[in-house]
């Protein structure tokens, strides 16, 4: 049984379909990054597996069971893209608040030390800066020692320091057995934390593989040609030394041949875009 387990899953919202047949598992102890440009259907994918939203068509199971049903949601941690805090209560009150409803919470002021919040433990969280209170949301989601978190885009709007201290966090947290699936932009951010990349858009998923393989086929090479009809083309591919000898195998004419590494961003908006099959190879 894994712990999170989408089958044949189809979510429309009137004539927008967000997530498009998806079939994904995440197995207990595996740290995922969900990868996608705005609008892919990462966050639809989260309400799903939170039992927030049901599918169209599909099946949706956290730890074997309905997420729908509130029992199963007890192992549950997540930090969803927007959080609403209690403006008035400190962060010591809203931790402890929060940890209150588990068996067993992690004590206020160790959560508080792991996420560097210990200075602002007396401040109301409606004086804390858009980081600060990103951090204290991430930090919630982990107060029940929960087995599974599901993290929507966890370091949006966090500087570089707050960033890593974040990273550290969900890094222990994983190290301690717990199962993570985060949402990101960022491909640094996937590298940093995944072992495993599930690339999505439009609904779909493009790709679910190793990070080393992923990081593979977005080390691309770029190489530019004008065909013998006079079209420049474009391919990004691996080996652009075995995609040069295939060329020239081939006797087609070509001329300005020009290669270069793609830049990450190039390599994964082709991954994205690819409507060009076999373009990334
Ligand atoms: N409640 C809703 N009503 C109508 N359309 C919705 C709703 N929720 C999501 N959508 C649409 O479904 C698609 C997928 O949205 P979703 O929020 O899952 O994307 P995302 O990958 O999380 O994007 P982002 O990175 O911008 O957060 C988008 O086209 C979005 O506009």
């Amino acid at each position: 049984m894994s712990a999170v387990e989408v089958s044949g899953v189809t979510r429309r919202f009137g004539a927008v379909v967000a997530l498009d047949d998806v079939s994904l598992e995440v197995g207990h102890g595996e740290l995922v990054g969900l990868l996608g440009p705005n609008g892919a259907g990462k966050s639809t994918l989260l309400s799903l597996v939170s039992g927030q939203r049901r599918p169209d068509t599909g099946v949706v199971r956290l730890n074997g069971h309905d997420p729908r049903d509130a029992r199963s949601r007890t192992v549950l941690g997540l930090t969803p893209q927007e959080t609403g805090l209690p403006a008035t209560l400190r962060v010591r009150e809203v931790v402890d608040f929060v940890g209150g409803h588990y068996p067993d919470p992690v004590p206020t002021a160790e959560l508080l030390d792991q996420f560097g919040l210990v200075d602002l433990a007396n401040r109301q969280t409606g004086s804390l800066s858009g980081g600060q209170k990103r951090r204290l949301a991430v930090a919630l989601s982990l107060v029940g020692r929960p087995r599974v978190v599901l993290l929507d885009e966890p370091t949006t709007g966090l500087d570089v320091s707050g960033r890593t201290a974040l990273w550290d966090a969900i890094r222990a947290y994983h190290a301690s057995g717990g199962t993570v699936l985060l949402t990101s932009h960022y491909l640094e951010e996937v590298q940093a934390l995944a072992e495993r990349v599930v690339v999505i858009d439009h609904g779909t998923v493009l790709a679910d593989d190793s990070l080393e393989n992923i990081l593979g086929k977005v080390g691309a090479r770029r190489v530019q040609l004008t065909d013998a009809a006079g079209v420049r083309q474009e391919h990004l591919v691996t080996d652009s030394d075995a995609f040069v000898r295939d060329l020239v195998r081939s006797g087609a004419e070509f001329k300005d041949l020009e290669i270069r590494g793609a830049s990450l961003e190039e390599a994964f908006g082709q991954l994205v875009d690819a409507t060009n099959e076999g373009a990334v190879r």
